[in-house]
């Protein structure tokens, strides 16, 4: 038994932190906002997130100071764009020999960062080859539901993912390790794009070819873009890769493809974002994908029509026709030709 903390209290940090509970561990999770935690202290529930009560080996806390004093890890589980203030509180008390493990899935528009690199970054004394990334597909709700789930953790020190396996791996949830971080952060954040995409071609009506197309065409540029800056192609076929990118265009539970499914049924972004009320990663993410591919000059039609929906008001069925009509060209499968020149040759 360890005494863990989980800073993030939502769908995904609640889900994780019964993952841990169920392993025995002491779960301490941290929230943001002191009534949410007293609430989750009085009533074991955490409803506005999750249907499910939590069992005693599970306290919240909102003082990030004591939550994290002592513990034997920390997982960070909140929303991208919070990870550095988060970061900030931390580095007044943490110890930089703690393992940290992070499961959010985003990048930060402007400078274009993955989470570990904001987290090393914000913190000092930690280094960015301590730190470990958990993804896959894995919706907070089933998980909750202890439904047969998947993920892997990764980082540069294979100790500290080995823990991380350790700590979380039961018969519901199994984690595979990689040293791939980048990779495996990469496929995690961009995947929430497609899944937006998927969403608005349901919500415009159209049925499984469009959405096959979508997610075929959506994981050559994650692969594309992610191979340019170094990820090996082999982890977008795995679970953070295909696996994520599945998970997230099929499934009502995904808050990116129903977001998206709105915006295809014609609300504006803006009642979207405040219909959805927990937090939708592939609408900032875009916007950095958007940048890193003009950059970089990487070819990435879907993820710049999507922004075209998302930010300069174009049309969903407008774009459908612009990706469509783009030039004659022979299918190259993006992953396959990846493997084929890094390996075959
Ligand atoms: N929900 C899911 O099934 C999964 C979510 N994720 C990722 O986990 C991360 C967190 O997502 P969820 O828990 O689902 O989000 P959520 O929307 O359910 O909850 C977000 C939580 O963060 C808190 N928060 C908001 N601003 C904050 C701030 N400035 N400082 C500290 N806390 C703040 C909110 O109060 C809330 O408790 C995201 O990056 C998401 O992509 C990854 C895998 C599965
Ligand atoms: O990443 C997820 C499942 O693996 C959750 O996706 P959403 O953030 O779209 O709900």
């Amino acid at each position: 038994m360890k005494e863990i903390a989980v800073l993030g209290a939502g769908s995904w940090g609640t889900a994780l932190s019964l993952v841990l509970a169920d392993n025995g561990h002491k779960v301490r999770l941290w929230s943001h906002r002191k009534e949410q935690a007293d609430e989750i202290n009085q009533t074991h529930q955490n409803l506005k997130y999750l249907d499910v009560t939590l069992p005693s080996n599970i306290v919240a806390y909102s003082d990030v100071e004591s939550c994290i004093s002592g513990v034997k890890a920390i997982v960070i589980v909140v929303p991208t764009k919070a990870i550095r203030e988060m970061c900030k509180q931390l580095n007044k008390s943490i110890e930089p020999s703690i393992p940290i493990i992070h499961a959010s899935k985003g990048i930060e528009p402007v400078s274009l960062k993955r989470v570990s690199q904001m987290i090393s970054e914000e913190l000092d004394d930690y280094k960015y080859e301590d730190i470990v990334v958990l993804s896959g597909p894995s919706h907070a709700e089933e998980v909750a539901l202890r439904h047969p789930t998947t993920v892997t953790v990764a980082s540069l020190n294979s100790e500290h993912a080995k823990l991380a396996q350790d700590l979380f791996i039961n018969e519901s949830f199994r984690v595979y390790t990689s040293s791939d971080v980048l990779g495996i952060e990469l496929g995690g954040a961009l995947k929430n794009i497609i899944a937006l995409g998927a969403g608005i071609s349901d919500g415009l009506g159209y049925g499984d070819n469009a959405k096959a197309a979508l997610m075929t065409r959506g994981l050559a540029e994650i692969a594309r873009l992610g191979t340019k800056l170094g990820a090996n192609p082999l982890s977008f076929l795995g679970l953070s890769g295909v696996g994520d990118l599945i998970v997230t265009c099929t499934s009502v539970h995904s808050r990116n493809w129903r977001a998206g499914n709105l915006l295809g049924k014609g609300h504006k972004l803006e009642d979207v974002l405040k219909e959805m009320g927990m937090v939708v990663e592939g609408v900032r993410t875009v916007k950095a994908a958007y940048q890193y591919a003009k950059e970089e000059n990487v070819e990435m039609p879907i993820t710049e029509g999507i922004y075209q929906v998302l930010f300069e008001g174009k049309k969903p069925n407008e774009v459908v026709e612009q990706l469509m009509n783009r030039s004659k060209r022979e299918e190259m499968n993006d992953i396959a030709h990846l493997l084929y020149e890094r390996y075959a040759r």
